[in-house]
């Protein structure tokens, strides 16, 4: 009988840079018998942060609890902001919908098809359209209306949702809903929503006719975390396409559905993979 491989587990840390963190970390993980297989840091000039992921190899029956003792001298010397998890962990994900289809299919269909480390929880929905695809996938559906009168209860029913099922990410995928300022703040750094255009440019509603409009040569998506902050949360990924005058603006709302399906999937598979950072309002990308 073969024995299982020895477990993967990937570090990674946020700390105020110095000399000696790389050697810290990586001598306490040798003495605790790992092999890296994979190291990235970036020392930030603006912030004087330094970030470091590392994948490692462990001796069997290695846990990630094993570990954090193993580099707890490191850490607590380089106060290190550090997160330990297994790489055969596939992320608990939440998908948010409201009409359009596009990126939801697409996330669903790159989950099975094995290319996005996630586990998907449910589809969930302010209008009940998306049912169909998601029963199609074999994934649970749940219908939350939202109206401006129901939107703290909808947005308690939405919590106890990702309370319940252990969602680790929720996913806007042209979800329609503006979070109020607690539902973003207790989801802080794990939602991720796709805005239909090169931000910081055309925030808010109807992007593509923002942009139609003043005239523009490209038009692009942009996968965001969510904050309070309408449309400006920490940018994970961008697209572009090229556009012409020739190009109605309901040509680029037909063109834009698999730039923001590429750009949402990526930016999930970064999250999924623990590829992403918080360097203040950016995001450092190890991929
Ligand atoms: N707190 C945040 N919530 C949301 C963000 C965000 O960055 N912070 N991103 C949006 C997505 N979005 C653009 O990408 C967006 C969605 C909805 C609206 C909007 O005006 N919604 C209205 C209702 C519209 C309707 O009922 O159809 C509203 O919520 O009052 C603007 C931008 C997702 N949420």
């Amino acid at each position: 009988m073969s024995m299982p491989p020895d477990p993967r587990f990937t570090i990674t840390l946020t700390c105020p840079d110095r000399p000696g963190i790389v050697h810290g970390l990586t001598g306490d993980l040798v003495r605790a018998g790992c092999n890296v297989v994979e190291s990235q840091q970036f020392s930030s000039p603006d912030t004087g942060a330094f970030f470091m992921r590392v994948t490692v190899d462990a001796p069997a029956g290695q846990t990630a609890e094993g570990l954090r003792a193993a580099v707890a001298l490191s850490a607590g010397e380089f106060t290190m902001d550090l997160r330990i998890r297994e790489d055969s962990a596939r992320m608990r994900t939440l998908i948010l919908g409201s009409t359009d289809e596009h990126c939801v299919n697409r996330l669903l269909f790159a989950q099975r098809a094995g290319s996005l480390p996630i586990d998907v929880a449910a589809v969930v929905s302010n209008h009940p359209g998306l049912s169909e695809l998601a029963t199609f996938y074999g994934v649970p559906f749940h219908h939350i209306p939202v109206t401006r009168e129901t939107k703290p209860e909808a947005e308690a029913q939405l919590e106890a949702l990702i309370a319940e099922l252990d969602v680790e990410l929720v996913v806007l995928a042209r979800y329609m809903q503006i979070f109020s300022p607690q539902l973003a703040q207790s989801l802080a750094g794990r939602a991720i929503n796709i805005h239909h255009s090169f931000l910081p440019s055309f925030k808010g509603a109807r992007p593509y006719h923002q942009a139609h409009e003043r005239g523009v040569k490209v038009i692009g998506a942009t996968a965001h975390y969510v904050t309070d902050d309408l449309d400006e949360g920490p940018i994970i990924a961008q697209e572009t396409i090229p556009v012409s005058h020739h190009h109605s603006a309901a040509q680029f709302v037909e063109m834009g559905r698999e730039v923001e399906g590429r750009t949402l999937t990526q930016a999930v598979r970064w999250h999924a993979e623990h590829r992403i950072l918080l360097d203040g309002k950016r995001t450092v990308v190890f991929h």
